[in-house]
């Protein structure tokens, strides 16, 4: 489904992402750990297109999308959770959801600033996808309280209805566990493990390894801009050289 190869970004002279070659088969979750940059962040962002890449080749469902912008590789089917994304205060749990489907209906800005009949039957189509999402990550019952008041579990929960909406092929996930506490991470695990018994492709990116390597098909391990391996969590976690890069940092 999607396929990175030799994709290399540089700041000021040094290689924040060298030369990286890696693939996510359609129903797989493959997770992308390393130690502090290690370019996770900046690999995440080529491919979502907020960053461009210097060299190298990024497909998507069998097109290229290295130069498109990100709204469009969006539309083709990516849908991102970004990291630590927060919640639109003074809206519901529901509106918080509904807002950045607007620009995916077939009436559109014009007979939403008008108000014509058209626009009342998206608002209503948009509300009931909106509920949909609600109810596969678990926030049915708070759709109409104001979004601020939830725990942040349940927000990071939020982003994620917001990026089911979408329909998304592949969903890009950027540190989803970041700032979460021990319970708050179990209940998103679980969630992410009900996407993937969906069928549902995602790629997660991500500091927490016990996180990645508990819910990840096949992960692969940056270091220093590069991939010093990738394969199943047990082959990972038993690589010398995976382990070195672990030591290393923490040393
Ligand atoms: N916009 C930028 N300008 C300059 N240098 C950058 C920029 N973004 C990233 N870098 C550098 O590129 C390298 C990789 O950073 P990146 O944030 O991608 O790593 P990371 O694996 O996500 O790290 P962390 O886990 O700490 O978030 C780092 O040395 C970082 O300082």
């Amino acid at each position: 489904m999607l396929t990175v190869t030799g994709v290399s970004r540089s700041f000021g002279g040094v290689y924040a992402v060298h030369d990286v070659t890696l693939g996510v088969a359609e129903g797989e979750v493959c997770g992308v750990i390393g130690p502090n940059g290690a370019g996770k962040s900046t690999l995440f962002n080529l491919i979502t297109g907020h960053l461009t890449a210097d060299r190298g080749e990024i497909s998507f469902l069998g097109r290229r999308v290295e130069r498109l912008a990100p709204h469009r590789r969006a539309r083709l089917g990516m849908s991102i959770v970004f990291q630590a994304a927060r919640v639109f205060r003074g809206m519901t749990v529901r509106e918080n959801v509904m807002v950045g489907m607007h620009g995916r209906t077939r009436a559109g800005f014009v007979s939403a600033a008008l108000r014509l009949p058209r626009h009342h039957h998206d608002e209503r189509e948009i509300a009931r996808a909106a509920d949909t999402a609600l109810t596969r990550v678990g926030l049915t019952e708070w759709a109409d309280r104001p979004a601020d008041l939830l725990p942040i579990g349940q927000q990071r929960a939020l982003q994620l209805a917001r990026a089911l909406c979408a329909r998304p092929r592949l969903l890009l996930l950027d540190e989803p566990a970041s700032g979460l506490r021990a319970g708050e991470r179990e209940h998103l695990a679980a969630l992410v493990e009900e996407l993937r018994a969906d069928g549902l492709t995602i790629l997660l990116i991500e500091h927490d390894v016990a996180f990645v390597t508990r819910l990840a098909d096949r992960v692969v391990v940056l270091d220093l801009g590069q991939v010093i391996a990738d394969g199943s969590p047990a082959e990972v976690r038993a690589d010398p050289l995976v382990l070195a890069a672990y030591l290393g940092q923490a040393s």
